[in-house]
């Protein structure tokens, strides 16, 4: 094993870390790429499996063809084939024109196949075939068609077992398999963890123009026993939140702080650093956890939000009601306040860089607006909005909190379509949680895109 080849390789994907488990997983990527096999990554969600992808595309001969990325429990079940074999003009109602699918515009380069074991047993049968002699047929047409793409494919769950339960091909597996790669989760890349955390705050502290945080002794001992089981992409989200929310940066963040972080559903939970090793969710699978914590931490930041925003905007409020008195006794003197020599609070120095972040509109109108007694009364009745505002958001989260724990799910879900026209991909992204699981619980809540 060359490691400054592998360091090159980590540089060029971004990837962080030095566990052995790791260096050995690039090791087989870089060996496989030059190959022409099919390659199976496996790795709990979140353990960072995509960049592997990423490598044997790119260090093989197809490096000039098309990569594309696919995830395959995003794809209904019904549009799956077409999507990825195309089909014919009328094969379906709505298919209205014929439609090249992902096998034939990926001709000479690597299609990856996320979440495989989610792929529809019909589907897989039309995989099995393509890998087997490069032939398909496109969905309504009887005529085979050639494409030669090399298939890289990722699984975060046992597919075996999804073999023994009649869920996946035997047969599809073992030819998937020819090459396994084993992405180690976080909990096993012990040294991995503090440069990890390292990276990701200096980059969010770039990205949001502040200083990264500073972890004391205990709270690096605290990160390093957590199990992470959302792995590198909850650590990245820690990372972010801490950043943003934890705006003393002058003293370390301690181990009970980062544990509020660490487990929100839960955070006076910590006593000891062994105690974080203690399973904390028996009688539910890993997956099913990891993916719920992931929302219990959503509606977490939620509400810490909402308290920031009435607390600010309750700070603003005194400010300018107190003004605004001042205003009505002292007329004559406010009138000759220099606007370069207004005080400037440090609420409104937040709610003008939160407003910054918000707008861009607001940025430029507010170039027009002018600091006068007049547009002061202004922005008091904007407060006021603001103040019916933040008691519409208070009785949204009072109804929240009646609401069962699926219930606040299913809408936290419905909230974070709309916010993004539906679209599945960036409404995950925000939830925090994959494609495939935010497609199943729309499934599961029966919900109407
Ligand atoms: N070694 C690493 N260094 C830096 N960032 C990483 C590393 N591994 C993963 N990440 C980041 O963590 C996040 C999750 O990684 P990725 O999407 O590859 O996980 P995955 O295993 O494909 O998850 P899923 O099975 O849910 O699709 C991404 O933002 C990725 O950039």
């Amino acid at each position: 094993m060359d490691l400054s080849e592998i360091q090159s390789v980590k540089n060029r994907f971004g990837i962080i870390g030095a566990a052995p488990a790791l260096n050995y997983a690039i090791n087989v990527a870089m060996q496989v790429a030059a190959t022409d096999l099919t390659v199976l990554i496996t790795g709990e969600s979140g353990s960072g499996k995509e960049s592997f992808s990423k490598i044997i595309h790119s260090l093989s001969v197809r490096k000039h063809g098309n990569f594309i990325a696919i995830n395959c429990g995003a794809i209904p079940e019904g549009t799956i084939d077409s999507e990825l074999f195309g089909h014919e003009k009328g094969a379906f109602t709505g298919a209205l024109d014929a439609r090249k699918g992902y096998f034939e515009t990926t001709n000479g380069g690597t299609i990856f196949l996320d979440e495989i074991g989610e792929m529809p047993l019909g589907t897989q049968a039309r995989l099995l075939r393509v890998l087997e002699n490069g032939e398909y047929i496109r969905v309504g047409a009887s005529k085979t068609q050639k494409t030669d793409v090399r298939v890289v494919a990722a699984t975060n769950v046992n597919l075996l077992d999804a073999v023994n339960k009649g869920k996946f091909r035997e047969d599809l597996y073992y030819r998937l398999n020819t090459v396994p790669i084993y992405v180690p989760p976080l909990r096993e890349r012990d040294e991995d963890v503090l440069m990890l955390f390292r990276k990701f705050t200096n980059d969010f502290a770039e990205r949001y123009r502040t200083r990264p945080v500073r972890l004391s002794p205990d709270a690096r001992q605290t990160l390093l026993s957590f199990d992470f089981p959302g792995n590198i992409r909850q650590l990245k989200n820690i990372a972010e939140q801490i950043t943003i929310l934890e705006t003393d940066k002058e003293e370390p963040i301690d181990a009970d702080t980062l544990w509020r972080y660490l487990n929100p559903v839960n955070p006076s939970s910590r006593r000891t650093v062994s105690q974080a090793l203690v399973p904390l969710s028996l009688g539910e699978d890993a997956t099913s956890f990891s993916e719920r914590e992931i929302l219990y931490k959503v509606l977490f930041e939620m509400r810490r939000d909402v308290t920031e925003l009435k607390k600010l905007v309750r700070e603003v409020l005194k400010d300018e009601q107190s003004n605004h008195e001042i205003l009505k006794n002292h007329q004559d003197l406010f009138d000759n306040i220099n606007p370069a020599d207004a005080p400037v609070t440090e609420t409104s120095r937040l709610l003008a860089a939160h407003e910054e972040r918000l707008s861009n509109n607001a940025r430029n109108d507010s170039s027009s607006r002018e600091y006068t007694p007049a547009s002061r009364v202004v922005d008091l009745d904007r407060y006021s909005q603001a103040r019916s505002q933040i008691e519409d958001v208070e009785h949204i989260a009072e109804e929240e909190e009646s609401l069962s724990l699926e219930d606040q799910e299913k809408d936290l879900i419905i909230k974070a379509l709309r916010r993004n026209n539906n679209k599945r991909k960036y409404a995950a992204q925000a939830l925090g949680i994959s494609e495939r699981t935010l497609y199943r619980k729309i499934k599961q809540y029966d919900i109407d895109e």
